[in-house]
């Protein structure tokens, strides 16, 4: 069992009644193993088992016990020197004694006692973590790998074979030993994101003097000076100054972003040329770069399907094998005294240690660890790249996509429409028509409604207010402006109103024809006009879906937006199959066709007006988790980079974890076919079918934690 700890500030945690109040939240929470206090700094500590709990769950309980905390810092192998590496002191204390008891053993007159205290404390040394859990197993009558390892270590002490159960002691804690600082090695990478903030800041007093206060301490409004290429420790806004900032820590992309006063700026970006005055937006536990962590030890926590399998497949192997020993171990005596050689000389050692040899192999360990150590990599790797992946189950669903479903708008054009035709059915120059749709487009978050009410500002009309706002999602909306009622929305929206008379109908369908979208304006009684807009496909996108189809993945485009307007973009993009003019409920019944017909479908999208298709997709993907914080909490995979480049690496890097973990089963399970055969020929040894299983555990191990390095930030 780890231990981690984590601190928490707390909002008004100064005297013992929020402390009562916390230690009932918390006290009897799953995975919290203790809880401290610090009154005088308002802090809580938690130790926690990283298993069981991660701050962002204990925040929540924090949260429903009515008080307000912020994560503050966090340790994840509890401190204290034992803990951390008593496990190597003990595999060396056991490795050296086993060299003595050998030793000793070599010696010609031999020193029978001596030795046998040598093997003894080797035994003792390798196994004094697994003894006490092969016991609590045995309590609950679950045979696991520790009762089967205390099992062959007890069996090898009956046969007298000391030098033996000693060498499986040993290794086995050495194999123990080293599948926890891989997985911690794993694990660990994503505290280097958290590292590259520095830990202290400069912050500007009110009179103008500069203080230095550590990171840690920063707090709302706080203003902070950045030199020319410090990293930035907080986020925030930029007061004054101006630079560029490199924010590969977040987005894995090194193109400097210039800064202004106005503009966001991350903890953990690196500010260029300029100095710059930021005032933090809170404390550093808010910090985009602490969320992502967050998030990122959330789904190494979860445990992928493929995890799941192998411990079912485990929890079968295991018995199997065990009963196919129990049966060597018995079956070949009894054959014998069947055959009339008498019970006292059937051959019940030799079966008894192949039956043992065979036991070891039954130690799942290899199959076990190595498929954790390789998601934890590939989470941690993807992270490293800005991509944030919210678990291994969808790592895995990634390396198997067949088909890539994409929203047009802001997905795959850059969702900034500009404004190039306004027609008024009355011949006027159309500012009427513009500006009863800027008092609609204000009133909604829509993209296109927004581009209408910025060109009226740009063209200085002034807005009307709307009154009774009402959207109708993947059509139009409707509203009150002068006490008139009007509707905007699709062609679709006035067709299905029955206010589109069939001339305005032909003439709005000639414009549809050109390129942009056309929204159209009514009132109750007809149709006043329509808006042109055009919108920009993304830079990286052709190239891009090109990719992706290079990959073997299908690319599907599906819009809310008129026929011949997603025709073009389709055409632009070269994307093959499009569908348009779909409502946000069509495009959940697109997903589901997509993925019966092609199987294993995902939606990049911006989520407002796709939500439930991207709930429906397999994995669904946002873009520009940076700038967005919705994305970063609703979608499965966010890319913290504004644009699609992420996406092909992404692909091959899920499949290739994916190859990585198939090549390692194949591993320890040839292994362990090849020992048992030489265990069924009395050709292995007890020692020789752990060091396999120690062998090929590092092996998969060293091919899992490859991963890692996959996530040179470099390439691009
Ligand atoms: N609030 C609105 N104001 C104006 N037009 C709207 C509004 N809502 C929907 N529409 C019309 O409906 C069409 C489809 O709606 P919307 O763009 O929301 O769907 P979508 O599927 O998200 O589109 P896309 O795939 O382009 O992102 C738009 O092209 C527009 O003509
Ligand atoms: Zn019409």
């Amino acid at each position: 069992m780890s231990r981690a700890r984590c601190t928490f500030k707390v909002a008004g945690l100064d005297c013992a009644v929020e402390m009562e109040q916390l230690r009932a939240a918390l006290g009897e929470a799953p995975g919290v193993l203790a809880l401290g206090f610090d009154l005088i700094h308002g802090s809580m500590t938690v130790d926690y088992e990283p298993e069981a709990t991660s701050p962002p769950q204990l925040l929540n309980r924090i949260a429903t016990a009515g008080m307000n905390a912020s994560l503050v810092e966090e340790s994840v192998e509890g401190d204290g020197w034992w803990r951390r590496n008593g496990r190597w002191v003990a595999t060396v204390g056991s490795g050296l004694a086993l060299l003595v008891g050998v030793m000793l053993g070599s010696l010609s007159p031999g020193h029978p006692v001596f030795e046998k205290a040598a093997y003894l404390l080797a035994i003792l040394f390798g196994g004094y973590e697994l003894f006490p859990k092969a016991v609590r197993g045995l309590a609950k009558f679950r045979f696991d790998i520790h009762v089967l390892m205390t099992v062959a270590v007890a069996g090898a002490l009956i046969l007298g074979q000391w030098d033996e159960a000693a060498t499986v002691a040993f290794l086995f804690g050495l194999s123990e030993a080293l599948e926890r600082f891989s997985l911690d090695r794993a694990r660990r990478a994503v505290r280097r994101l958290l590292e590259i903030a520095p830990e202290t800041a400069e912050v500007v007093t009110s009179d103008g003097t500069v203080r230095i206060v550590a990171a840690s301490e920063l707090k709302a409004g706080d203003r902070v000076h950045v030199r020319a290429g410090d990293r930035i420790p907080i986020d925030g806004a930029v007061v004054s100054g101006r630079s560029s900032v490199d924010q590969k820590a977040i987005t894995g992309e090194s193109v400097p972003v210039p800064r202004e006063p106005g503009d966001p700026v991350f903890a953990g970006t690196v500010n260029g040329e300029g100095s710059l005055e930021v005032e933090a937006a809170g404390p550093i536990g808010n910090a985009l770069i602490s969320r992502i962590i967050a998030q990122v030890r959330d789904a190494q926590a979860a445990r992928a399907p493929v995890e799941r399998r192998i411990g079912r497949f485990a929890a079968i192997y295991t018995p199997v094998v065990m009963g196919i020993a129990a049966l060597i171990m018995i079956a070949p005596p009894l054959v014998q005294i069947a055959m009339g050689t008498p019970p006292g000389s059937a051959e019940w050692g030799t079966w008894f240690g192949r039956g043992l040899v065979v036991l070891v192999i039954a130690c799942p360990c290899a199959l076990v660890i190595s498929t954790p150590v390789a998601i934890v990599s590939g989470l941690t790797a993807a992270a490293r790249r800005g991509i944030l992946v919210k678990g291994g189950e969808y790592l895995e669903e990634f390396g198997q996509l067949r088909v890539l479903a994409f929203d047009k708008t802001g997905t795959l054009t850059r969702g900034e429409p500009d404004v190039v035709e306004v027609v008024s059915t009355d011949g006027s120059d159309g500012e009427e028509v513009l500006r009863i749709a800027a008092a609609l487009g204000d009133r909604g978050g829509h993209v296109l409604g927004r581009a209408i009410a910025r060109h009226a500002r740009q063209r200085s009309l002034t807005v009307p207010l709307a009154d009774g706002y009402r959207a109708n999602p993947g059509l139009g909306a409707s509203g009150l402006v002068d006490a008139v009622e009007y509707h905007i929305g699709s062609h679709r929206f006035i067709d299905e109103a029955g206010l589109c008379p069939p001339e305005f109908h032909d003439r709005l369908g000639s414009a549809e024809r050109n390129a942009g979208t056309a929204v159209a304006l009514s009132t109750q009684s007809g149709p006043l006009g329509w808006i042109r807009l055009a919108d920009q496909a993304r830079p990286e996108a052709a190239r891009i879906l090109a990719e992706l189809n290079a990959l073997g993945i299908q690319t599907v485009m599906l819009t809310g937006d008129n026929p011949p307007t997603a025709a073009a973009m389709a055409q632009e993009l070269g994307i093959i199959e499009h569908r348009s003019g779909l409502l946000p409920a069509e495009k959940v019944t697109a997903i589901t066709e997509l993925d019966a017909r092609h199987g294993s479908t995902g939606m990049v999208g911006d989520g407002v007006n796709d939500a439930p298709a991207l709930a429906t997709a397999r994995v669904s993907v946002a873009l520009g988790g940076i700038s967005s914080g919705a994305a970063l909490e609703t979608a499965d995979v966010v890319l913290m980079a504004d644009d699609l480049n992420a996406l092909p690496w992404l692909v091959r890097h899920s499949r290739k974890t994916l190859a990585r973990i198939r090549q390692n089963i194949g591993l320890a399970l040839g292994t362990k076919a090849l020992v048992l055969l030489l265990a069924a020929l009395g050709y292995a040894t007890l020692a020789m079918a752990i060091a396999a299983d120690l062998g090929t555990s590092l092996l998969v191990t060293a091919n899992a934690l490859r991963l890692l390095r996959n996530s040179s930030p470099d390439r691009q």
